[in-house]
């Protein structure tokens, strides 16, 4: 598949009639500084340097090229203030493989649906989710995301115990009770912040259906500690120097390991119906179990991958729906009843699916995933030597003209049954990522996802100005930096 994009700036194009702002206000000058953050980040997205191939290749196969980027920073500032802008500009500029310096590594990215598959189907097991341990390895080690090969297999089987349609079910009840209690709470007025509402109401999920109840004293600790886990990965100094991002990630993964280490055994002893005791309990064929530490470890991990992907995702919907009215009414005519929630009644909400799969098309929650070649091997012909860090990112896959029509655009109607653009390629639409690491808490997160949208619709009302765009802040990853204001009114 040829794999070309419009010649026709992608920044132009997304200011003039995209639905995403990417960037955001300048952080030395706050509240008044659009124009001087837009000077600067087009004086960043301009840098370019003379193309240089990473590595020489063997007979037979192509060079990657790319290029280092400014002394010592590289290209750091560019991912991190640009995100998807600047990954669109590079794929733009050296096609589906190119390599920069950034993080202070040597960074392959991968583009667009053949270069992605063929890392995500790694027929020879040449790259390892060790990728991500460079980003996140320090704070959410021993993680299913970070383990690979014939371990990874044996620890999703056992996970995959937690995640049967009847534990889906069970889990359900208590994802709709919560949402139901915390909705009653939420404040009105002209411009509310929706997206702290949504991270607190997903973690109040999160907590019960994984942990079985309520965290008291503990909350504003713990909730913290999470944000500082998942922020360190980004971090431009990747040391622990104290007051900086990456102490306090390590930090708070002491925090969360101390907490969920004491809880372990009354777990294991009890008859809970959370997600929590369904690790605890899992066994395989042949008897084996998670240990403790496995059980402390993949909790810490699964509370950060289902709570900021969902808030993120859920806050995209709202966005979106906020921004293109007769979609909200749509949805919200799709949704009127009083029937409770189940995963059948979920199944039929067929125009409330499309907006998400639409939501997350244009907002990519986890943008870039990560991956390391273990030995010398190639994407598309490109030599990959051994020890590279390789990245792809759903997003840009999101928004390749050859797989979407008009892919600035919000248009849900492209997941309809007559059209299915999703199927232009295999990978074309992939925020859950694919292969054998595809993410195991989909059903989970889209059922999650649609409740809470569901009751949100028939609760409230709620709109932005038309001419408000979310900054979608790229740093880890893409939240409003907002934090989402909408006109919120409760219905009648
Ligand atoms: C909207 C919500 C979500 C999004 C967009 C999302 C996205 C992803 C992506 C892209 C991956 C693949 C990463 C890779 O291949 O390197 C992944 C993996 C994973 N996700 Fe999710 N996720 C979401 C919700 C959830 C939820 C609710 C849970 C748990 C209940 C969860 C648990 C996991 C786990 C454990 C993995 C690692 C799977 C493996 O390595 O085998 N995610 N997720």
């Amino acid at each position: 598949m040829s794999v070309t994009v419009t010649s026709t700036s992608p920044r132009t194009q997304r200011r003039l009639t995209g639905p995403v702002r990417v960037g955001r206000p300048s952080p030395l000058l706050p509240g008044l500084t659009q124009p001087v953050a837009d000077r600067f980040d087009d004086w960043l997205l301009r840098r370019s340097h003379q193309p240089t191939p990473l590595a020489t290749p063997p007979p037979g196969l192509k060079p990657v090229m790319g290029d280092p980027g400014m002394p010592v920073l590289g290209y750091t500032m560019q991912n991190l203030r640009l995100g998807l802008e600047f990954m669109l500009r590079r794929y733009e500029t050296y096609g589906p493989v190119s390599w920069m310096r950034a993080f202070g590594m040597t960074l392959v990215s991968v583009g667009g649906g053949d270069a992605v598959q063929e890392v995500l189907t790694n027929k020879d097991k040449a790259f390892s989710q060790q990728g991500w341990t460079a980003f996140i390895g320090p704070f959410f080690h021993r993680g299913l995301m970070l383990m690979d090969f014939d371990e990874h297999l044996a620890h999703r089987r056992l996970m995959q115990q937690a995640f049967t349609p009847a534990r889906l079910a069970g889990y359900l009840d208590q994802v709709s009770a919560v949402i139901a209690a915390r909705l009653d709470t939420w404040p009105t007025g002209p411009a509310v912040r929706v997206y702290p509402l949504l991270k607190r109401l997903t973690l109040d999920v999160a907590v019960r259906t994984f942990m079985g109840g309520n965290l008291g004293a503990d909350r504003e600790r713990l909730t913290k500690a999470f944000i500082a886990t998942v922020r360190a990965g980004t971090a431009v100094v990747r040391k622990p120097v104290p007051g900086g991002r990456w102490a306090a990630g390590l930090q708070g993964r002491k925090v969360l390991e101390e907490f969920f280490r004491s809880r372990v055994a009354a777990k294991r002893a009890g008859d809970d119906d959370d997600l929590f005791a369904a690790l605890c309990h899992a066994r395989d064929e042949d008897g084996s179990a998670y240990t403790d530490e496995d059980v402390v470890n993949h909790m810490i991990f699964l509370m950060m991958a289902a709570h900021d992907t969902s808030t993120i995702a859920t806050s995209a919907v709202v966005y979106f729906l906020a921004k293109y009215p007769d979609w909200q009414q749509a949805v919200r005519a799709e949704c009127s009843g009083d029937a409770g929630v189940t995963t059948d009644l979920l199944a039929e909400l067929s125009t409330l699916d499309m907006v998400i799969r639409e939501s997350m098309r244009l907002v990519a929650p986890v943008h870039v995933m990560s991956r390391q070649a273990v030995k010398d091997t190639s994407i598309l012909g490109h030599h990959i030597p051994a020890g590279t860090i390789v990245g792809m990112s759903p997003w840009l896959s999101h928004m390749l003209p050859e797989y979407w029509t008009d892919p600035l655009s919000f248009d849900p109607s492209r997941f309809g049954p007559d059209r299915r653009e999703d199927r232009s390629h295999r990978y074309a639409w992939m925020p859950f990522g694919g292969g054998v690491h595809k993410c195991i808490g989909m059903v989970f997160g889209l059922n999650e996802i649609k409740t809470l949208v569901r009751a949100l619709t028939q609760r409230f009302d709620w709109s932005v100005p038309a001419t408000y765009r979310t900054p979608w802040d790229p740093v880890s990853l893409p939240i409003p930096a907002d934090g989402l204001p909408v006109a919120l009114t409760r219905r009648a």
